[in-house]
């Protein structure tokens, strides 16, 4: 069976997005992938981080994660995404990154990459699915294979049953919503279809 190479590329302001990531991390790695976890770069002034001391704290916190490239994407065979809904659509820090990533569009290297996104929102309702439908737009213009969980494990239900991808709501006191089977499922799903593919090339 052919090396599968799986880069979580996260923008996270107060942690959430960050936990999401890292259980898909832990997921990918127990399906034998070879795992990046990649911070998408801060792009906000010092000044609006010390104003808020959640945002300064996470950002202390993560300094020592690596920041994501598009090297990191170039090496990647399949990609999980996750970032923050802002106003219905993606962290400005996320299109940041994913405004970098011209060059390699520009190769063909982004072309079958098989990714899946996830997002969180303060509400239940607050935007989360549209943001993943953002994230896949972009995808769509890569050429990139899109593996959306669907209904495909009972872990949906109990997670909100979003099927584009997994969504938290970012309460007070943590995520909300039961979600970490379902984000661990999203992203072995993505590992196991990103395996089958590379698998099947050449045949
Ligand atoms: C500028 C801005 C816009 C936001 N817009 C929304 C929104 O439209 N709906 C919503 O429910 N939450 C909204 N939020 C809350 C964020 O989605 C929430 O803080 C984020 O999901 C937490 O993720 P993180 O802990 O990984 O940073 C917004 C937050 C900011 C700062």
């Amino acid at each position: 069976m052919a090396e599968l190479n799986l880069a979580v590329i996260y923008y996270s302001s107060t942690g959430t997005n960050h936990q999401m990531a890292q259980w898909a991390e832990e997921a990918g790695k127990s399906v034998g992938a070879n795992v990046r976890l990649r911070r998408v770069p801060e792009t906000a002034p010092m000044e609006a981080i010390e104003q808020n001391p959640a945002w300064k704290e996470h950002y202390e916190k993560t300094q020592d994660v690596e920041e994501a490239t598009t090297e990191d994407l170039d090496w990647a065979d399949a990609i999980i995404f996750s970032a923050p809904t802002r106003f219905g659509v993606e962290a400005s820090q996320f299109r940041a990154f994913i405004d970098t990533t011209g060059g390699l569009w520009g190769q063909g290297k982004l072309v079958n990459k098989v990714v899946s996104a996830m997002s969180s929102a303060q509400n239940s309702h607050g935007g989360q699915e549209a943001t993943v439908l953002s994230i896949y737009k972009t995808m769509a213009h890569w050429g990139a294979i899109i593996v959306p969980p669907g209904y495909t494990d009972p872990v949906q239900f109990a997670s909100g049953g979003n099927p584009y991808g997994v969504s938290a709501t970012a309460g007070e006191e943590g995520i909300v919503e039961d979600i970490e089977e379902a984000v661990k499922h999203q992203a072995k799903r993505t590992v196991e279809t990103a395996k089958w593919i590379k698998d099947g090339q050449g045949q």
